[in-house]
């Protein structure tokens, strides 16, 4: 291992990410549950940098550059603003602490998150910090650790954190750790419409198994369209807008009922289809093309009061921006 004082700062980037498909099977002993999901990176990353510390302390801040600095969720029908966590609860921190754990050192690391994925938003934006973390840390710190195996240190922060590291579209089952990378061609381009709250995920899995319950129907075993697979990897919107499908959109309206409207408003406006992003509460809008994405978030920034965001996927996974001594 060299010295990290001979190092300077080293930034990566990680994408976040939306569930063009999310199955959810019966809720495991251990609270997760089995999913099969059609993993989708976009165009809008997380940033961090790692540059070495003297000591062996390890810490986190949000740059200024920050699109999102903090989060709003809904406790007992109020809404609560709360700082991002910058001590060992932020996943940027667990994942440089796994990392050391993992390669024997106790280097220090000052860790800086530029966060342009909506917090608690459903779009994995913990995961991606958690990637670009693992990636910027190992770089800094020598480690030569192939993506494969920072996907497994990974794997033990959070379900989506592989993820984050792999990109591109994957099919994911397992807890959605279990991943097989999908061959794509041409670009899907949709529009992202972060909520002004934050949806809690492990809420969110709970309140589809309360749903279940009370409707009497128990989870079958998630399984995946073929025919959806097939239409993204071959960009096919038209095909992919008839069946994208997310499990989990049901228990996020019934939490934010405005969700409707707002998928309705994108409807309305020319979307080809408008779906909530994994947990939620972030909305994901299907379109023709770039010309129609950049239209649709136009008309709905001026006819609603939201921000919206063009983007296209697949994005490359977790990978280092820039390398300087
Ligand atoms: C909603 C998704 O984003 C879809 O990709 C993921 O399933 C959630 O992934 P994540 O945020 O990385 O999830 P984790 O941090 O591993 O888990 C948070 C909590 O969500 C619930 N959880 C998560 C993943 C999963 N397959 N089943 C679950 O029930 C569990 O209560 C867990 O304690
Ligand atoms: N680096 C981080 N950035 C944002 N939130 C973090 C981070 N580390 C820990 N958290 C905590 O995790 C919670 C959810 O964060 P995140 O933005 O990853 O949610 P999400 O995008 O809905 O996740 P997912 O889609 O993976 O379920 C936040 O409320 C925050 O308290």
């Amino acid at each position: 291992m060299r010295d990290s004082e001979f190092f300077g700062h080293v930034t990566a980037v990680a994408p976040g990410k939306v569930n063009m498909s999310l199955r959810v099977g019966p809720r495991r002993e251990d609270g997760y549950h089995d999913v099969a999901t059609l993993y989708f990176a976009v165009s809008l990353h997380e940033e961090v940098t790692a540059a070495p510390r003297r000591d062996s302390a390890i810490t986190v801040s949000l740059s200024e550059r920050s699109a999102f600095t903090e989060v709003q969720q809904q406790v007992q029908g109020e809404t609560v603003t709360a700082a991002i966590p910058l001590d060992e609860r932020n996943l940027a921190h667990q994942a440089a602490q796994k990392l050391r754990e993992r390669l024997g050192i106790t280097s220090g690391v000052d860790l800086t998150i530029t966060k342009n994925v909506p917090v608690a938003g459903g779009m994995g934006g913990g995961s991606a910090d958690a990637a670009a973390a693992l990636v910027a840390c190992s770089a800094l710190w020598g480690a030569g650790l192939s993506k494969e195996q920072l996907a497994e240190v990974g794997a033990e922060l959070g379900a989506d954190v592989p993820f984050a590291i792999l990109g591109g579209a994957a099919v994911g089952q397992g807890v959605g750790d279990e991943l097989s990378p999908l061959l794509t061609r041409g670009e899907l381009h949709l529009v992202i419409v972060p909520a002004n709250t934050g949806l809690s995920t492990p809420e969110i899995y709970q309140e589809l198994d309360a749903m279940r319950e009370e409707a009497g129907v128990s989870a079958e075993e998630p399984e995946l369209d073929a025919d959806l697979v097939r239409a993204v990897c071959t960009a096919d919107a038209e095909m992919a807008a008839t069946l994208m499908t997310n499990e989990l959109q049901a228990p996020a309206v019934r939490k934010i009922p405005s969700l409707d409207r707002m998928m309705d408003a994108g409807l309305l406006e020319g979307a080809m289809q408008g779906m909530v992003s994994g947990s939620g509460p972030t909305v994901v809008f299907l379109t023709r093309d770039a010309a129609a994405a950049g239209q649709l978030a136009t008309s709905l920034e001026e006819r609603t009061d939201v921000w919206a965001i063009p983007v296209t996927g697949p994005a490359p996974g977790a990978r280092l921006l820039t390398s300087r001594s």
